[in-house]
């Protein structure tokens, strides 16, 4: 490295202290020492603070040793006659107006280092932009094109710096500009050798106020072109893919979900469990809410297919006249208000599952296309030609008699037997009562997380009223009364009563005991009194009614009813 200039400055007033300001920036300048009789002059207490060495008598600073240049900024005569007369030999005295227009050379040098730092950036920038950019000068004459422009339009820098955009581009965007004083926006032009269609945006270069040129960024056409068909392409893509999202749901439950112990019930889940890691065609057969679908995700959760997707239709919520295409999808235009090409639930279960709710409510049309289907595994989109191959594991359900169906000629017999390959019957409820004290004590638990409950369980008398009642709606209706049990609840434990507000139970045990010929007679009792609480209800009228009615007295009416809970 270069050996440093030692300066000194004496006279650190305004001047000496811009000075000072402006050499100590300067790499290859060390100020060694400064002086000035002033303790309090400007430029000593910038040296201060910067930890320069300072001297208040010019003798002091004249013993400084080995300073290449004093620079003498007081202009006192006396002060540089003792300058000259006591400095080393080898050290140079520049005088404050020979320091200032060295001080205004160093800052021109300095801003010229700034501009060409700046076009090395805007050099960077124009040669890796995509569009192509001329500029010319208020005269027309051409002073910058970048690669770009070369690129699109096949002319080389040489053959077009120079020239004058008047004469050889006199009605482009960058000429209007220059002409009009004005910006060109989206001006659509041929150009170059290459004839390529453009569309260009041009502006004027205005510096301090004036126009000196305009300079016109373009591109051609065609990018813009290949970048909408990309975007509509990929836009595409987003919209099939959201479409697929929205309608598929894989299974996440498996065996383990399903609750029951019944001989049937556990027939059926041997079977079902067997089934599941096969491709076998499954029909599950069952009254409402017996579980059906709760079967159909459990196999498909725990067979290979676990990762595909596991798409229900349930055939008897969908209109005769969409079945068709919620099956096999559509091509755009297929139909009036087909906008889109739609995918059916059969492509979306491609890999997967598809579980056919409630196949008795479908027309016999579409059951003759789905027994192709299901043979062949290949179809057809509406309004489409072109056949689509799938892989499809095949559930379906139904809580009707197809066999009767089949007979009745509602349900087609083919279709019967390709579906029936193995047959799941789900027990209803009713005939698997014992299994009640687990699906409720399931249910509990489930609801306690729901609704942030603590109960416990139910009292044995609320739990028989739940085993004498028939559960028409099955473990879905089981389900029901425990939630709205568990909402109203707020002891502990449920009990009866809650119990019997919910579902009509004492009828229905009624009628049970009644079948059956037999009731024991504190039954019956407790049965007379419901009915007459029913009857008159349930306030302190209703129960002096009731009392009334059935020729008992108030206190012992109390006195039953606490029993009874
Ligand atoms: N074995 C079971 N163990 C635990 N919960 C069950 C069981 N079976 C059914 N459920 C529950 O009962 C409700 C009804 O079941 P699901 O919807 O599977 O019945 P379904 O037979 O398909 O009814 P539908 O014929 O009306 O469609 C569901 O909330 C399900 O979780």
């Amino acid at each position: 490295m270069a050996r440093k200039v030692k300066v000194g400055i004496v006279g650190m007033g305004q001047g000496g202290a811009s000075i000072y300001k402006t050499l100590r920036s300067i790499e290859h300048i060390e100020i060694t020492a400064v002086c000035d009789c002033r303790e309090n002059a400007q430029g000593i207490k910038i040296a201060q603070l910067d930890g320069i060495s300072t001297c208040l008598s010019l003798r002091d600073f004249l013993k400084v040793p080995n300073l290449d240049v004093i620079i003498e900024a007081t202009g006192i005569e006396d002060v540089q006659k003792q300058i000259e007369r006591d400095k080393e030999k080898s050290c140079a005295v520049i005088e404050a107006q020979g320091a200032n227009l060295m001080m205004s050379l160093i800052e021109e040098k300095e801003k010229l280092a700034d501009i060409k730092r700046l076009k090395g950036e805007l050099d960077a920038i124009l040669n890796s932009v995509q569009e192509a950019i001329e500029v010319a000068g208020i005269d027309g004459s051409i002073k910058y094109v970048n690669p770009s422009f070369s690129r699109v339009t096949s002319i080389p820098a040489s053959r077009r710096i120079g020239n004058n955009i008047f004469e050889v581009s006199p009605n482009g965007a960058l000429a209007r500009s220059l002409r009009t004083h004005e910006a060109v926006f989206a001006h659509r032009a041929v150009v170059g050798g290459a004839n390529v269609e453009v569309v260009a945006n041009a502006s004027p270069i205005v510096v301090e106020g004036k126009m000196e040129g305009a300079v016109v960024v373009f591109q051609p056409l065609t990018d813009i072109y290949k970048l909408m068909e990309q975007l509509k392409a990929s836009n595409r893509v987003i919209d099939d893919l959201q479409t697929r999202i929205n309608q598929i749901s894989t299974s996440s439950y498996t065996f383990d979900d399903l609750i029951g112990s019944h001989p049937e019930f556990e027939s059926a889940l041997d079977l079902a469990r067997k089934a599941a890691k096969s491709n076998t065609t499954i029909l599950i057969t069952g009254e409402s809410g017996t579980g059906k679908e709760l079967f159909a995700h459990a196999i498909h959760g725990t067979s290979l297919r676990l990762d595909k997707p596991f798409i229900k239709v349930n055939c008897a919520a969908i209109p005769e006249t969409l079945l068709e295409s919620e099956f096999f999808g559509h091509e755009k235009g297929a139909f009036t208000g087909a906008l889109k090409t739609k995918l059916g639930k059969m492509e979306l279960a491609n890999g997967g599952t598809i579980f056919l709710d409630e196949i008795g409510d479908m027309n016999l049309y579409l059951q003759a296309k789905l027994l192709r289907v299901i043979q062949e595994m290949e179809f057809e989109r509406v309004g489409g030609s072109q056949t689509i191959k799938v892989d499809v594991r095949v559930i379906a359900a139904t809580n009707r008699n197809l066999l009767e169906m089949v007979k009745q000629g509602d349900f087609r017999e083919d279709l019967y037997y390709r579906l029936n390959v193995l047959e799941l019957r789900l027990p209803s409820l009713r005939n698997h009562k014992d299994d009640i004290p687990a699906y409720v004590h399931s249910l509990i638990a489930k609801f306690n997380r729901k609704f942030g409950k603590h109960v416990k369980g139910l009292t044995t008398r609320a739990e028989e009223v739940l085993m004498q009642y028939d559960w028409p709606g099955n473990i879905r209706e089981l389900q029901n009364v425990i939630e709205r049990a568990m909402v109203t609840v707020d002891e502990e434990i449920i009990t009866h009563k809650q119990l019997l507000n919910l579902v009509d139970f004492p009828l229905t045990s009624q009628q049970e005991h009644t079948i059956e010929g037999l009731i024991p007679i504190e039954e019956m009792e407790k049965q007379l009194i419901r009915m007459a609480l029913e009857r008159y209800g349930n306030s302190v009228e209703g129960k002096k009614q009731a009392a009334k009615a059935l020729r008992i007295s108030l206190a012992t009416l109390y006195n039953k009813l606490k029993m009874m809970t």
